[in-house]
């Protein structure tokens, strides 16, 4: 048995003359919690959907649970679970009957449904909805009983696209855990996409991904690494000025971030002091510290992760978002 449960090779997806996915490649071992890190449209969900056997590829190959996406497509449904971005509950029925439904669908053993049910329905905060129809639910509401039929079953690998965005804290750590748990207790190999740092962090290891190609796969302790340094923050007075005083005092590459001054360097509180001292732009605050994913992202692309513009998903997950409330 290979020690790869999901193998990709120069997997390509091209609409017309856009390639969305420009032929990447990665391997994701069993056990592995994996995500795929990046801002709107760098083609994490085309990925998954073509693992998914949902979309086709253009071109390139992948395995999942051995099986080839294209030619072994019920196979490899047979071996995932998914949660995905878009509603694809049944509204006519009770929140019970669709949790039913997916494990009569899934083959889950007769006598743990009910107990799986009750379970997950109280970790999505559902419990008092059980059997109320899905129709009259919140855009927030489906999500999350969407959630818990995702998890009902104990998949080979578990497709996770975007699947936190919109909920409370407190309910994505809940869910979090029963994730851990079915990774623990089942192996189950854990695949998604975020836009969530945190979220990031507990993978165990994150392929960034930027304009439908990989461009760093490690362990998020290595990335953060890879920065080099600690991060320094300054508020200042004018911060264009700052910038430029930067560059040609002490050769520092910094941006403007947030209205911030940001710099890497290298060992943080000794640099910093004499820096501090030199500069004549005035400085109002300052923060240093540890680099995050977000400036991985940053030093290998030169933008931020959250910079990016609203896309016609992001105003539909805002909108389900409010729908909660
Ligand atoms: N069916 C389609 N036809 C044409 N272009 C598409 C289609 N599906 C996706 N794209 C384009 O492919 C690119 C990658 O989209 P994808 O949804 O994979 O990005 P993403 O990284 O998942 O972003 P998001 O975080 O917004 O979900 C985007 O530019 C998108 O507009």
């Amino acid at each position: 048995m290979s020690q790869n449960i999901i193998e990709v090779k120069q997997l390509v997806k091209s609409y017309d003359d856009f390639a969305a996915v420009k032929g990447i490649s990665f391997e994701v071992e069993r056990g592995e919690i994996f995500g795929f890190l990046g801002p709107n449209g760098a083609g994490k969900s085309t990925t998954i959907n073509m693992l998914c056997t949902t979309v086709k590829p253009s071109d390139g190959t992948a395995l999942v649970n051995g099986y080839d996406i294209v030619k072994d497509q019920s196979k490899v449904r047979e071996s995932i679970g998914i949660i995905f971005q878009e509603n694809s509950l049944d509204i006519k029925m009770t929140a019970k009957e669709n949790l039913m439904l997916h494990c009569r669908l899934y083959a889950v053993p007769k006598k743990e449904r009910e107990h799986r049910i009750d379970l997950l329905l109280k970790i999505v905060e559902l419990n008092d909805r059980k059997d109320k129809m899905v129709e009259f639910f919140s855009g927030g509401m489906k999500r999350r009983l969407e959630i818990a039929r995702g998890l009902l079953h104990y998949p080979k690998v578990l497709f996770l696209d975007e699947p936190m965005v919109g909920l409370d804290p407190q309910t994505r750590a809940r869910i979090w855990e029963y994730i851990k748990m079915l990774k623990e207790e089942h192996g189950t190999t854990i695949f998604l996409t975020t836009h969530y740092m945190d979220e990031a962090e507990v993978c165990s290891r994150i392929a960034i991904i930027d304009h439908g190609e990989v461009i760093a796969i490690d362990t998020p302790a290595n990335l953060k690494q890879s920065v080099g340094g600690d991060v320094v923050e300054l508020g200042t007075e004018n911060n264009q000025h700052a910038i430029i005083e930067l560059k040609q005092k002490y050769s520092i590459q910094a941006v403007d971030k947030d209205g911030l001054v940001s710099f890497q360097i290298d060992q943080g509180t000794q640099q910093i002091s004499s820096l501090i001292k030199e500069l004549e732009t005035p400085i109002v605050t300052l923060n240093l510290r540890r680099p995050t994913l977000n400036d991985v992202f940053l030093k290998l692309t030169g933008r931020q992760i959250r910079e990016e513009e609203l896309t016609e998903k992001d105003i539909m997950r805002e909108r389900m978002r409010r729908g909660r409330h």
